[in-house]
Protein backbone atom coordinates (compact mmCIF):
# COMPACT_ATOMS: atom_id res chain seq x y z
CA UNK A 1 0.00 0.00 0.00
CA UNK A 2 1.29 3.39 -0.76
CA UNK A 3 0.89 6.21 0.99
CA UNK A 4 0.27 9.40 -0.84
CA UNK A 5 3.21 12.16 -0.88
CA UNK A 6 1.83 15.68 -1.31
CA UNK A 7 4.79 17.83 -1.64
CA UNK A 8 4.97 21.92 -1.91
CA UNK A 9 8.04 23.12 -3.89
CA UNK A 10 8.48 26.29 -3.16
CA UNK A 11 11.23 27.33 -6.01
CA UNK A 12 12.75 31.00 -5.38
CA UNK A 13 10.20 31.83 -2.90
CA UNK A 14 10.33 32.71 0.83
CA UNK A 15 13.03 33.67 3.59
CA UNK A 16 14.28 31.99 6.39
CA UNK A 17 11.56 34.27 8.93
CA UNK A 18 8.55 33.50 6.73
CA UNK A 19 9.79 29.93 6.36
CA UNK A 20 9.66 29.64 10.20
CA UNK A 21 6.34 31.60 10.21
CA UNK A 22 4.60 29.23 7.38
CA UNK A 23 5.50 25.88 9.11
CA UNK A 24 4.53 27.69 12.67
CA UNK A 25 1.13 27.91 11.11
CA UNK A 26 0.45 24.40 9.29
CA UNK A 27 2.21 22.26 11.92
CA UNK A 28 -0.31 20.97 14.03
CA UNK A 29 -2.88 20.42 11.13
CA UNK A 30 -0.74 18.44 9.24
CA UNK A 31 -2.73 14.77 8.33
CA UNK A 32 -0.88 12.14 10.38
CA UNK A 33 2.03 10.49 7.76
CA UNK A 34 1.07 7.17 6.93
CA UNK A 35 -2.05 8.23 5.70
CA UNK A 36 -0.53 11.02 4.06
CA UNK A 37 3.00 12.72 3.85
CA UNK A 38 3.44 16.47 3.53
CA UNK A 39 6.92 17.29 2.11
CA UNK A 40 8.11 20.81 1.82
CA UNK A 41 10.84 21.73 -0.68
CA UNK A 42 12.77 24.95 -0.02
CA UNK A 43 15.16 26.70 -1.53
CA UNK A 44 18.42 26.17 0.16
CA UNK A 45 19.26 28.61 2.07
CA UNK A 46 15.74 28.31 4.00
CA UNK A 47 16.22 24.56 4.61
CA UNK A 48 17.84 25.11 8.41
CA UNK A 49 14.83 27.45 9.35
CA UNK A 50 12.46 25.02 7.57
CA UNK A 51 14.17 21.63 9.42
CA UNK A 52 14.51 23.73 13.11
CA UNK A 53 10.67 24.93 12.91
CA UNK A 54 8.92 21.44 11.82
CA UNK A 55 11.17 19.44 14.43
CA UNK A 56 8.94 16.91 16.20
CA UNK A 57 5.91 17.81 13.27
CA UNK A 58 4.14 15.30 10.56
CA UNK A 59 6.08 17.47 7.64
CA UNK A 60 9.17 15.96 5.45
CA UNK A 61 11.84 18.30 4.87
CA UNK A 62 13.10 18.51 0.65
CA UNK A 63 15.72 20.45 -0.84
CA UNK A 64 15.37 21.63 -4.44
CA UNK A 65 18.52 20.46 -6.00
CA UNK A 66 21.54 19.22 -5.24
CA UNK A 67 25.23 18.03 -6.98
CA UNK A 68 26.15 14.63 -7.65
CA UNK A 69 29.44 15.30 -5.49
CA UNK A 70 30.00 14.72 -1.86
CA UNK A 71 32.63 18.17 -1.72
CA UNK A 72 35.26 19.54 -3.59
CA UNK A 73 35.83 22.87 -5.76
CA UNK A 74 32.70 23.28 -7.26
CA UNK A 75 31.34 26.66 -6.49
CA UNK A 76 27.92 27.49 -5.69
CA UNK A 77 27.00 24.06 -5.31
CA UNK A 78 24.95 21.96 -2.57
CA UNK A 79 26.38 18.92 -1.52
CA UNK A 80 23.80 16.10 -0.75
CA UNK A 81 26.10 14.70 1.68
CA UNK A 82 25.67 18.00 3.94
CA UNK A 83 21.87 17.93 2.82
CA UNK A 84 21.37 14.54 5.06
CA UNK A 85 23.83 15.75 7.83
CA UNK A 86 20.99 18.72 8.31
CA UNK A 87 18.26 16.42 8.59
CA UNK A 88 16.98 16.63 4.90
CA UNK A 89 15.06 13.63 3.94
CA UNK A 90 14.13 13.87 0.16
CA UNK A 91 16.03 16.01 -2.74
CA UNK A 92 13.86 16.94 -6.09
CA UNK A 93 16.12 16.43 -9.42
CA UNK A 94 15.46 16.52 -12.78
CA UNK A 95 12.47 19.82 -12.60
CA UNK A 96 11.76 20.69 -15.78
CA UNK A 97 13.10 24.59 -14.80
CA UNK A 98 16.31 22.82 -14.09
CA UNK A 99 16.19 21.08 -17.11
CA UNK A 100 15.61 24.29 -19.13
CA UNK A 101 17.62 26.89 -17.60
CA UNK A 102 20.76 25.09 -16.13
CA UNK A 103 20.99 23.04 -18.82
CA UNK A 104 20.59 20.08 -16.87
CA UNK A 105 20.83 16.59 -18.60
CA UNK A 106 19.88 13.00 -18.62
CA UNK A 107 22.47 12.18 -17.41
CA UNK A 108 23.17 14.42 -14.98
CA UNK A 109 20.23 13.55 -13.20
CA UNK A 110 21.12 9.69 -12.99
CA UNK A 111 24.62 10.82 -11.15
CA UNK A 112 22.41 13.27 -8.67
CA UNK A 113 20.18 9.81 -8.05
CA UNK A 114 22.81 7.89 -7.29
CA UNK A 115 24.69 10.86 -4.81
CA UNK A 116 21.39 10.97 -3.26
CA UNK A 117 21.18 7.24 -2.37
CA UNK A 118 24.78 6.54 -1.44
CA UNK A 119 24.05 9.50 1.06
CA UNK A 120 21.00 8.08 2.55
CA UNK A 121 18.36 10.35 0.84
CA UNK A 122 15.53 9.71 -1.29
CA UNK A 123 15.28 11.40 -4.77
CA UNK A 124 12.38 12.82 -6.18
CA UNK A 125 12.81 12.47 -9.86
CA UNK A 126 10.87 14.97 -12.35
CA UNK A 127 9.95 13.96 -15.69
CA UNK A 128 7.28 15.80 -18.53
CA UNK A 129 6.97 16.05 -22.02
CA UNK A 130 6.56 19.74 -23.27
CA UNK A 131 3.54 20.97 -25.68
CA UNK A 132 5.46 19.96 -28.65
CA UNK A 133 6.31 16.90 -28.21
CA UNK A 134 2.66 16.19 -26.75
CA UNK A 135 1.44 17.74 -30.17
CA UNK A 136 3.49 15.26 -31.84
CA UNK A 137 2.13 12.33 -30.05
CA UNK A 138 5.58 11.22 -28.56
CA UNK A 139 5.15 12.12 -24.95
CA UNK A 140 5.12 8.59 -23.94
CA UNK A 141 8.43 7.36 -25.36
CA UNK A 142 9.89 10.64 -24.13
CA UNK A 143 8.86 10.03 -20.57
CA UNK A 144 9.66 6.66 -20.83
CA UNK A 145 13.07 7.69 -22.02
CA UNK A 146 13.99 10.11 -19.43
CA UNK A 147 12.43 7.64 -16.59
CA UNK A 148 15.18 5.47 -17.89
CA UNK A 149 18.32 7.49 -18.08
CA UNK A 150 17.43 8.77 -14.80
CA UNK A 151 16.97 5.03 -13.28
CA UNK A 152 19.91 3.91 -14.87
CA UNK A 153 22.20 1.39 -12.50
CA UNK A 154 19.80 1.98 -9.64
CA UNK A 155 18.98 -1.42 -8.07
CA UNK A 156 15.03 -2.47 -7.52
CA UNK A 157 14.78 -1.77 -4.03
CA UNK A 158 16.30 1.95 -4.73
CA UNK A 159 13.59 2.37 -7.28
CA UNK A 160 10.88 1.23 -4.95
CA UNK A 161 11.80 3.38 -2.21
CA UNK A 162 12.08 6.82 -4.43
CA UNK A 163 9.32 9.07 -5.80
CA UNK A 164 9.01 10.31 -9.65
CA UNK A 165 6.77 13.06 -10.30
CA UNK A 166 5.31 13.41 -13.80
CA UNK A 167 5.15 17.41 -14.99
CA UNK A 168 4.03 18.12 -18.42
CA UNK A 169 5.81 21.62 -18.84
CA UNK A 170 2.77 22.93 -20.47
CA UNK A 171 0.94 22.49 -17.16
CA UNK A 172 3.47 23.98 -14.94
CA UNK A 173 2.85 27.51 -13.19
CA UNK A 174 0.36 27.63 -16.41
CA UNK A 175 -2.97 26.86 -14.81
CA UNK A 176 -3.74 24.64 -17.45
CA UNK A 177 -3.70 21.24 -15.66
CA UNK A 178 -3.67 17.87 -17.42
CA UNK A 179 -6.93 16.45 -17.13
CA UNK A 180 -7.01 14.17 -14.43
CA UNK A 181 -7.23 11.42 -17.31
CA UNK A 182 -4.01 12.49 -18.91
CA UNK A 183 -2.35 12.23 -15.80
CA UNK A 184 -3.45 8.80 -14.58
CA UNK A 185 -2.92 7.61 -18.65
CA UNK A 186 1.26 9.31 -18.06
CA UNK A 187 1.57 7.77 -14.73
CA UNK A 188 0.21 4.29 -15.13
CA UNK A 189 2.82 4.37 -18.38
CA UNK A 190 5.31 5.47 -15.93
CA UNK A 191 4.61 2.22 -13.50
CA UNK A 192 4.15 -0.07 -16.17
CA UNK A 193 7.79 1.22 -17.51
CA UNK A 194 8.97 0.57 -14.14
CA UNK A 195 8.02 -3.01 -14.29
CA UNK A 196 9.22 -3.59 -17.33
CA UNK A 197 12.73 -2.62 -16.39
CA UNK A 198 12.76 -4.32 -12.73
CA UNK A 199 8.90 -5.88 -11.86
CA UNK A 200 5.77 -5.79 -10.61
CA UNK A 201 6.56 -5.51 -6.84
CA UNK A 202 8.85 -2.71 -7.58
CA UNK A 203 6.28 -1.00 -9.66
CA UNK A 204 3.53 -1.67 -7.06
CA UNK A 205 5.98 0.15 -4.51
CA UNK A 206 7.28 2.97 -6.69
CA UNK A 207 5.23 6.09 -5.63
CA UNK A 208 3.98 8.41 -8.41
CA UNK A 209 3.04 12.35 -8.26
CA UNK A 210 1.34 14.55 -10.74
CA UNK A 211 2.46 17.88 -10.94
CA UNK A 212 1.23 21.36 -12.99
CA UNK A 213 -1.26 23.56 -11.46
CA UNK A 214 -2.47 21.61 -8.91
CA UNK A 215 -5.07 23.40 -6.27
CA UNK A 216 -7.37 22.70 -3.61
CA UNK A 217 -10.09 22.52 -6.40
CA UNK A 218 -8.63 19.38 -8.56
CA UNK A 219 -6.61 17.65 -5.39
CA UNK A 220 -9.11 15.30 -5.25
CA UNK A 221 -10.06 14.37 -8.34
CA UNK A 222 -6.31 13.22 -9.42
CA UNK A 223 -5.53 11.59 -6.25
CA UNK A 224 -8.69 9.31 -6.79
CA UNK A 225 -7.08 7.81 -9.85
CA UNK A 226 -5.26 4.58 -8.97
CA UNK A 227 -1.89 5.57 -10.60
CA UNK A 228 -1.55 8.65 -9.20
CA UNK A 229 0.08 8.43 -5.48
CA UNK A 230 0.51 12.90 -4.67
CA UNK A 231 1.33 15.58 -5.94
CA UNK A 232 3.99 18.05 -6.56
CA UNK A 233 3.30 21.54 -6.32
CA UNK A 234 4.22 25.24 -7.11
CA UNK A 235 2.22 27.97 -6.21
CA UNK A 236 -0.84 26.38 -4.49
CA UNK A 237 1.73 25.54 -1.79
CA UNK A 238 3.11 29.27 -0.79
CA UNK A 239 -0.29 29.91 0.96
CA UNK A 240 -0.71 28.40 4.25
CA UNK A 241 -4.63 27.75 3.91
CA UNK A 242 -3.89 26.01 0.12
CA UNK A 243 -0.82 23.72 1.59
CA UNK A 244 -3.41 22.87 4.41
CA UNK A 245 -6.12 22.05 2.20
CA UNK A 246 -4.21 19.84 -0.35
CA UNK A 247 -2.35 17.91 2.27
CA UNK A 248 -5.96 17.27 3.75
CA UNK A 249 -7.67 16.71 0.99
CA UNK A 250 -8.90 12.94 2.58
CA UNK A 251 -11.38 15.43 5.21
O1 LIG B 1 7.21 21.58 -8.91
C1 LIG B 1 6.08 22.01 -9.11
C2 LIG B 1 5.63 22.27 -10.44
O2 LIG B 1 6.56 22.92 -11.21
C3 LIG B 1 4.24 22.78 -10.56
O3 LIG B 1 4.14 24.16 -10.35
P1 LIG B 1 2.67 24.81 -10.29
O4 LIG B 1 1.90 24.02 -9.27
O5 LIG B 1 2.91 26.23 -9.89
O6 LIG B 1 2.09 24.65 -11.67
Amino acid sequence: MRTPIIAGNWKLHMNPAQTAEFVKNVKDKLPDSNKVESVIAAPAVDLDALIKASEGSNLSVAAENCYFEDEGAFTGETSPKVLKEMGVKYCIIGHSERRDYFHETDEDINKKAKAIFRNGLLPIICCGESLETREAGKEEEFVVAQIKKALDGLTSEQVSSLVIAYEPIWAIGTGKTATSDQAEEMCKTIRESIAKLYNEETAENVRIQYGGSVKPANVKELMAKPNIDGGLVGGASLEVESFLSLVNYQD
